[in-house]
């Protein structure tokens, strides 16, 4: 399809899907499956996933009562435009300002350089008719810094911009296909007036008289629509990342490449154990994403619930969590996708694998709801926070309870003795917290080394990100473990998912070798004993890979992909698609005789000279 043929598509199926939505009725989960199943980016992600909950999340009762209604049964349709074309990661950078105008009692919004033109909101481009947007503040000439305001963008007879707003598509993405499905926009205010009860007053307010009162709860909470995305994108991670190891994990059982003894059938890739070491550990991924997604869910329930009753004492916590947790689970699934094409071969590099356009609508969640390291030195900046405190009598809890053994965790040994011992729990969860303990640690000292702690903040970003990055692989790690501990229906299940959160846990100690050595967490010996119990992993997942990628009942209309069909007919079904081809409607084509004939003529001619 053109760009236009795939957006007025992707109109059109969203539309669909909210008819069926209303007609069947589907739950809100269903729902949620339906938008899976309608496998696009497109305007309806933003206006539930970011325009309603900001308005819930933000609004007064009143707002709520307006607006919600009219957002519910989409006669309006939202986006959230907070990102600029100037600034995206620095919220507090943002330009767009919204001054107060006591004599008329609104804010006038205005763009007043090219920087602060709206650049990037999904659905904001074409679509949307109203968005949530994130603008400076000015009353009586002074900054309250950036607030949202409820902006309605477009006529509502014929969807022509409203005079004062320029609006447009800000062109194609990365890949054919993928993302541009979505009209990712671009947005500039002139002047342009709302009433002042469309700036949203949950936290802070302007009264009628243009004074300002400050929030009395936390600023960040401005910042919850965000939170609650970054949650669902973990669980997200799992998806994807299960479908690109559904597609190579049954693909490596077909595809057969050497080792034919007498002219007998050669091996079966998934037999090498090179594929088995790069494949296994991200089918292990998929999983230990979806049970730590499945646990976000509900510290991201327990927050929202204790925010709602003023208690503010897990928000920092919940913050690191979904900022760390979705940064570490989205760069590891894009790492993976990639890795699947690679794993597939040249054949992985066609369209029809389905892995490349997989890819490519799938990396942009490294950018999206927060630059991934942005998001990791949010989680540094939590750790060190929580490492100063230390000794305080402040006992870390949550994610961090494990620096209370702080004493412990920086002078033990481990005590891994044979290959075995790794898979006991209690000295895998010892070795990851030593590691991610000591990393902070380390940190937190070279920190105080310096008198300016925003200076040494700077120097040290590389190595915060790696003790952020080590703290929120414990998190997966821990929660896997958990998982294990708690009722899975079936022995066999159990110890095949046993067997997964040990290659994960396994792997990531062979990936971030230098990281436990450096710290004393094992020693060589241990860790080369870890590669062993890897290896047996590996070969008692063998048998079971296929089962374990069925288990996450992909249907072949959903994998899209030749290589991952489910009947493993696939040379055939290459062979199809590739007559399917466009070049291939003609057997001569089209441009044979403008270019390829004279060459070759000329060719002929110079030769008889
Ligand atoms: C094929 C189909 C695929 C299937 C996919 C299915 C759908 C997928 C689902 C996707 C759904 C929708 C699509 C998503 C589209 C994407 C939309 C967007 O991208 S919207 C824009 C997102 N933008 C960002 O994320 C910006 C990132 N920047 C920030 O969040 C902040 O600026 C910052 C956190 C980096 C810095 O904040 P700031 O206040 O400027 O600075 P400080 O660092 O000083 O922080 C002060 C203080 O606040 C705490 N903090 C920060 N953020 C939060 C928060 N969110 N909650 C709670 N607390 C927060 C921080 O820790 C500091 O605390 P202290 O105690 O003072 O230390
Ligand atoms: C597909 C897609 C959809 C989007 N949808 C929306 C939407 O609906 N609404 C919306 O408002 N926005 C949206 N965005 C914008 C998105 O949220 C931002 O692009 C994102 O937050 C990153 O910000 P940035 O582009 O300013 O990156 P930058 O901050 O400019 O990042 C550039 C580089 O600088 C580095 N960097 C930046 N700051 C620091 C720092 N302090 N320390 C160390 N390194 C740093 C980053 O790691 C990165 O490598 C979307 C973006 C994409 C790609």
């Amino acid at each position: 399809m053109t760009r236009k043929e795939l957006f007025k598509n992707t109109l059109r199926k969203s539309v669909h899907a909210w008819k069926l939505i209303n007609e069947l009725p589907l739950s809100d989960d269903e729902s949620l499956m339906l938008r899976h199943f309608m496998d696009q980016p497109g305007f309806l992600d933003l206006h539930w996933r970011m325009f309603v909950p900001a308005i819930k999340g933000q609004g007064t009762e009143e707002q709520k009562q307006k607006w919600l209604p009219l957002a519910n049964k989409m006669q309006i349709i939202g986006c959230y435009a907070q990102t600029e074309l100037g600034h995206g990661s620095n919220v507090q950078g943002l330009e767009t300002t919204a001054t107060f105008d006591p004599q008329t009692d609104q804010f006038i919004l205005h763009s007043p350089t090219q920087t602060s033109s709206k650049w990037w909101p999904g659905g904001l481009g074409k679509v949307s008719t109203h968005a949530v947007i994130y603008a400076r503040l000015i009353t009586d000439g002074k900054d309250h810094g950036v607030h949202g305001f409820i902006v309605q963008l477009r006529n509502m007879d014929d969807h022509s911009p409203l005079p004062g707003i320029t609006i447009g598509d800000i062109g194609v993405k990365f890949g054919n296909g993928a993302y541009n499905s979505m009209d990712n926009g671009f947005l500039m205010f002139d002047k342009f007036c709302i009433p002042r009860d469309q700036m949203l007053m949950r936290l802070s307010k302007v009264t009628r008289e243009g004074k300002y009162v400050p929030s009395d709860v936390p600023r960040q909470l401005m910042y919850g629509t965000m939170v609650s995305v970054r949650q669902t994108i973990v669980s997200n991670a799992s998806i994807a990342m299960a479908r690109a190891v559904c597609i190579a994990t049954r693909y490596s059982a077909v595809r057969r490449q050497f080792g034919s003894q007498n002219g007998g059938i050669e091996t079966q890739v998934i037999d090498y154990k090179t594929q088995q070491n790069r494949l296994f550990p991200l089918l292990a991924s998929a999983y230990a994403f979806r049970f730590v997604g499945e646990w976000l869910k509900w510290l991201y329930t327990d927050v929202t619930q204790r925010l709602e009753a003023s208690d503010f004492a897990t928000l920092p916590e919940a913050h690191a969590c979904t900022a760390g947790l979705k940064s570490m689970t989205t760069s590891a699934t894009s790492d993976g996708i990639e890795e699947c094409r690679k794993l597939c071969g040249g054949h992985g590099y066609l369209w029809c694998s389905g892995l490349p356009e997989l890819f490519a609508v799938y990396v942009p969640a490294c950018t999206y709801e927060g630059d991934n390291v942005v998001l990791q030195l949010q989680v540094a900046r939590f750790l060190m926070k929580t490492v100063s405190q230390l000794g305080s009598g402040k006992a870390p809890a949550g994610t961090t309870a494990y620096m209370g053994r702080a004493k412990h965790l920086l002078q033990c040994r481990s005590s891994i003795r044979k290959a075995e011992d790794w898979l006991n729990p209690a000295m895998v969860l010892e070795t990851f917290e030593a590691r991610a303990l000591r990393m902070a640690v380390s940190c937190a000292n070279n920190l105080s080394k310096f008198e300016n702690q925003e200076q040494g903040f700077s120097e040290l970003l590389a190595d915060l990100v790696e003790a952020a990055i080590a703290h929120c692989q414990l998190i997966v790690v821990s929660k896997f473990i958990v998982k294990l501990e708690g009722e899975i229906k079936g022995k066999g299940v159990k110890n095949q998912l046993k067997n997964l959160c040990y290659i994960y846990a396994l792997h990531l100690i062979h990936k971030h070798l230098g990281d436990f050595l450096s710290t004393n967490s094992i020693t060589s010996e241990q860790a080369s004993l870890a590669n062993h119990q890897l290896r047996s992993l590996y070969t008692q997942v063998r048998p079971n890979a296929v089962a374990l990628v069925d288990a996450f009942d992909y249907t072949d209309h959903y994998l899209g992909s030749v290589l991952g069909r489910y009947d493993g007919n696939v040379y055939p079904k290459l062979f199809e698609e590739a007559l399917k081809d466009p070049l291939n409607d003609t057997v001569v084509p089209d441009g044979y005789h403008e270019y390829i004939r004279p060459l070759i003529k000329q060719h002929l001619r110079s030769a008889r000279l």
